[in-house]
């Protein structure tokens, strides 16, 4: 994991002199540090591998990264070492610090537009690089946007990003779920079809937002309510009343960014060319305006960190226990995620008492309230009725209920797989589950748990909501077998509640060995602290293109495989989801009868029953065959993507020659 720069920056930390803390991410604390061989001032980020556990490709990776780039708009590291238990990654220091922490000092309600045009124009350049390159940066934030004392700009944090020509696993890993909620492109929350250096350009254009409000769209709501707005809404964008102050062309810019489907989104290099870039100064300006009259870093961030600990102490008084409040995390520029259910319906509960809480219903951050029909992601639309049930103050829950009641399966599926949500609290999240739990709606019943009557969802809930997958519950990766559905069923009952606020928690509480994400299963592909990415591709499981349609039903033995493999593939994935949905609606039932009548022997029966139809060989076929299909498509793509690249420098070569010919 060594590497180092032409200037030889020493590889031992005894050649560097720690000063002050100057920035802290979920994985890493940043320093101001002196480089005393090369009498220079370096920052370095010094990483803990030991709570990195999972994460060490991910830190390779972006070690990696950091060492081949080349560009001056992106953050490269000088080197980087390890020392203990620790990671130490030496940088350029950006006296400056972030867009976000200059932003939380002096400019909470966001920058000028000329200052705006210059930091945008910047981090374009480094895009425009970096897809150039193959990268996808998948984490473009202010947070993320550095300055330094003269106002050059440069892209920081290489944690999650993906490299476009990857093959195999590692290009499969880009239809996982990463990024941080409030930036993140819906092709990426939804997992259909994978995504690529498109997802930029949406975090692009949300960074434009946040640069113009000082926050970005959704920022004080929590992680699922804005993968749902973010999903169902037309996209955010800037508002003709309340953003009078900014130019048509920043409108429009923002408005080519922001459009949902990623084809319709302009390459990077084609945006550097948008005339709303004539508003951008040279990169001095930057240092004559917003960083005139800042205070050091390590102050500034030293007084962010005591507002953030006052306003959680604050938070607490008012709220109780509940530590996870997505305005603390956005002070951060982190957000942590928390998927369990219930904490999700106290926080969109606690949202609606926050003072500066809106409804959802009304324009946030431009966002239009009537969904477009052109943008719509063709979801069942829910209407949210905003002035309805105020009176029990779940007025944001039912919000929050009729939001996932028109969710679509699929993306609820991808969450379940990429964070371990119990199928449960899927389920739990469905308004019927909630409504019967809130006693609203007892006795109708209907949908998609139709195997099981009423009461038995109601009493099964009562087992399992609310509580995150412990191991591979829902993975159909694991076969389970008679002792581990025992297994699995014991710690349903003695484990809840495994989810929270992740690393978060797990840093201000040095002393939690036993998080829930230390027991997390082997699927786990990335874990960056607010979230961990499982390998929802990597597993026949990923939830592709059925809703348990026709195809699902068609067919019926594997001798069919005559077909193309793309036709096949979905049906098999549907084969093996409605038979993980079945084995669980099963043992849903077990429990229930075992609860409610006792009655040990039926039970026994029909769990038999259960493992014969598990452990046939019609299920290990249909797994191996699968496999071998995903492995043909794997390297199919990857010919494809090798075969494009090829192309392009064709391309590039002939345009050359016909210039020079024309000259
Ligand atoms: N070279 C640098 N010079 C000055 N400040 C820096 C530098 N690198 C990082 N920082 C500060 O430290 C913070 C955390 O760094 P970084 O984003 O790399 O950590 P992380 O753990 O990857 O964070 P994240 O939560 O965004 O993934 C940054 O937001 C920035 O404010």
């Amino acid at each position: 994991m060594e590497y180092k720069s032409e200037k030889r920056f020493p590889l031992d930390a005894k050649d560097y002199k720690l000063y002050e803390e100057v920035g802290e991410g979920v994985s890493a604390t940043v320093y101001r540090a002196l480089c005393v061989p090369l009498n220079e001032i370096v920052a370095i980020k010094v990483l803990d591998l030991e709570k990195c556990n999972n994460d060490l490709d991910g830190i390779r990776r972006e070690v990696q990264t950091m060492s081949l780039i080349n560009h001056p708009n992106v953050l490269r590291a000088h080197c980087s070492f390890t020392t203990g238990h620790s990671l130490w990654v030496v940088m350029p220091y950006m006296a400056g610090g972030s867009c976000l922490h200059i932003m939380k000092s002096l400019y909470p309600e966001g920058f000028e537009e000329t200052v705006i045009a210059t930091l945008l124009r910047e981090v374009l350049k480094a895009l425009v690089y970096l897809h150039a390159h193959g990268h996808i940066h998948r984490d473009v934030k202010a947070g993320n946007i550095l300055i330094d004392s003269n106002g050059a700009v440069k892209l920081a944090d290489f944690g999650v990003s993906a490299c476009m020509f990857d093959t195999g696993d590692r290009q499969r890993s880009r239809n996982t779920f990463v990024g941080t909620p409030c930036w993140m492109a819906p092709e990426v929350m939804q997992q259909l079809h994978g995504y690529d250096f498109k997802a930029d350009i949406w975090s692009f254009g949300i960074t434009a937002l946040e640069l113009a409000h000082g926050h970005a769209p959704f920022s004080k709501y929590p992680p699922m309510k804005v993968l749902l707005m973010t999903l169902q809404n037309a996209p955010p964008g800037l508002d003709y009343e309340r953003d009078k102050r900014f130019s048509k062309s920043f409108k429009e810019l923002v408005g080519a960014c922001l459009v949902k489907d990623p084809k319709k989104r302009p390459t990077s290099e084609k945006l550097l060319k948008h005339h709303f870039f004539k508003h951008a100064r040279p990169t001095e300006y930057l240092s004559r305006t917003i960083l005139d009259g800042l205070s050091p870093l390590g102050d500034r961030f030293r007084m962010l960190k005591e507002k953030e600990a006052d306003l959680f102490e604050r938070n607490k008084a008012l709220y109780g226990d509940i530590e996870q409040l997505s305005q603390q995390e956005y002070i951060r520029g982190i957000s942590a995620w928390n998927f369990n259910l219930e904490d999700l319906k106290n926080q969109a509960a606690l949202d609606d008492d926050m003072p500066n809480a809106e409804d959802p219903s009304k324009q946030i951050d431009g966002y239009k309230d009537v969904e477009n029909p052109a943008e719509s992601l063709s979801l069942e639309t829910s209407q949210e009725t905003p002035t309805s049930n105020q009176e029990d103050g779940f007025n944001d829950l039912h919000d929050l209920e009729s939001s996932l009641a028109s969710f679509p399966i699929k993306p609820l599926q991808a969450l379940k797989g990429c964070f371990d949500v119990c199928e449960d609290d899927a389920s739990a999240t469905s308004p019927r589950t909630m409504y019967q739990e809130n006693g609203r709606t007892k006795g109708e019943c209907s949908g998609q748990s139709s195997s099981m009557p009423c009461h038995v969802i109601a009493e099964h809930k009562k087992f399992f909501s609310g509580t995150l997958l412990p191991d591979n519950a829902v993975s159909p990766k694991r076969v389970i077998g008679d002792g581990d559905r025992d297994y699995q069923q014991s710690k349903f009952q003695s484990e809840r509640n495994y989810s929270g606020p992740l690393l978060y928690r797990e840093k201000r509480d040095g002393n939690n060995p036993s998080s829930a994400e230390d027991t997390s299963d082997g699927a786990l592909v990335q874990r960056k602290g607010r979230f961990k990415v499982t390998s929802a591709e990597l597993s026949p499981k990923g939830p592709t293109n059925c809703y348990f349609n026709q195809v699902c039903g068609g067919l019926t033995s594997p001798t069919t495989l005559n077909l193309t493999a793309s036709t096949v593939l979905p049906s098999l994935q549907c084969i093996l989801q409605q038979n993980a949905m079945q084995r669980e609606e099963i043992i849903k039932l077990m429990k229930y009868v075992e609860q409610t009548s006792g009655k040990r022997a039926e039970l026994a029966d029909v769990g038999d029953l259960l493992q014969t139809a598990y452990a046939s060989s019609r299920e290990r076929e249909l797994q191996s065959q699968v496999n071998y299909l995903q492995q043909s498509v794997g390297s199919l793509i990857e010919e494809l993507q090798r075969q494009k690249v090829k192309n392009a420098q064709l391309e590039r070569h002939l345009n050359s020659l016909a210039r020079k010919d024309e000259e």
